[in-house]
């Protein structure tokens, strides 16, 4: 590791070896410009150890709060409960935390003073959404409104707390069913593995109170689908996205691709889009 610092790569660690850190972690492995694979943490090395000795630079094994001592970028790809476990002690060192639980960065907001007070950063991807860097651009004149619709197939859906709590029964739904409509806050708090694209958006623009968004269990969708109307002074823009589910229902494919582009921009002498 000392030796990956010396030669200027980035070293970079990886909490959580799910659907998406284990794309992540192919693709470092295979070989991203300037950037090196050091760790990775997982709740059982039991059953990661054959993907780990299939890497052809198999990444030191840590608990969550080391994976700062032994990388320059931690990528948190876990459940949101671990988001403050692995994001906490990686800006208290002053690195750099890829979080893609974007939703539970609200309950944990003060993390971001955190880095700032370290020289630490967080960097939220696109992840399963699209025309962040529109967003982004539109906020730094007036956004009037940003609105969004999600569709998910029910397997996309299932165990969400809000859906839990109220009852809800959408295993037999034969037509789409609207489940929530308000602020991305509280879209997050319901759903908290279904819409955190909902909190990247409002972080890119107004904000998770003044971004609105409904939820649809629809059993005539195949893929995640979001489609999104933002009302700016710059300009009018509709985006919409239809991803294909990963091997986690829940998860689109494309979240763990656009981590591996922000991961390549990091040392990229080329850089397309903000
Ligand atoms: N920002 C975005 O656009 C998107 C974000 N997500 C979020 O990304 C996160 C990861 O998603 P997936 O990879 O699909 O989930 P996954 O369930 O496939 O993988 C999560 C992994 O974290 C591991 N894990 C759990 N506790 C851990 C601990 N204490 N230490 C180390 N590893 C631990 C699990 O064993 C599992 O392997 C989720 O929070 C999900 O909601 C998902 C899709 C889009
Ligand atoms: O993959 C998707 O379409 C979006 C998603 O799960 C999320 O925002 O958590």
């Amino acid at each position: 590791m000392t030796d990956q610092k010396a030669s200027g790569e980035l070293r970079v660690a990886i909490a959580g070896l799910g659907s998406i850190g284990t794309k992540i972690a192919t693709a470092l492995d295979q070989g991203i410009e300037g950037l090196s694979l050091t760790a990775v943490a997982v709740r059982d090395p039991a059953k990661h150890q054959a993907f780990i000795d299939s890497l052809r630079r198999p990444p030191t094994i840590l608990p969550l709060d080391q994976l700062g001592e032994a990388a320059d970028i931690v990528v948190e790809c876990a459940p949101s409960s671990q988001l403050r476990a692995i994001v906490e002690p990686a800006v208290k060192r002053g690195r750099a935390a890829v979080v893609v639980s974007v939703g539970g960065l609200l309950d944990n907001f003060d993390l971001v003073d955190l880095a700032r007070a370290n020289g630490g950063r967080i960097l939220v991807p696109t992840g399963a959404l699209i025309g962040l860097d529109a967003v982004n651009a539109a906020a730094i004149g007036t956004i009037h409104s940003v609105k969004m619709v999600t569709r998910k197939p029910i397997d996309g859906l299932k165990g969400a707390p809000f859906i839990v709590q109220n009852n809800i029964d959408i295993d037999n739904l034969r037509e789409p069913l609207k489940l929530f409509e308000g602020s991305a806050r509280e879209a997050a708090k319901g759903f908290p593995a279904n819409v955190n694209v909902a909190v990247a958006l409002s972080l890119a623009g107004i904000g998770p109170d003044r971004t609105q968004i409904q939820v649809w269990a629809d059993p005539t969708v195949t893929r995640n689908v979001h489609r999104i109307e933002v009302e700016a002074d710059s300009a009018r823009f509709s985006m919409g996205i239809e991803n294909i589910p990963s091997e986690n229902p829940k998860t689109g494919l494309i979240t763990a691709l656009s981590v591996i582009a922000l991961l390549r921009k990091q040392r990229a002498t080329l850089c397309v889009g903000t």
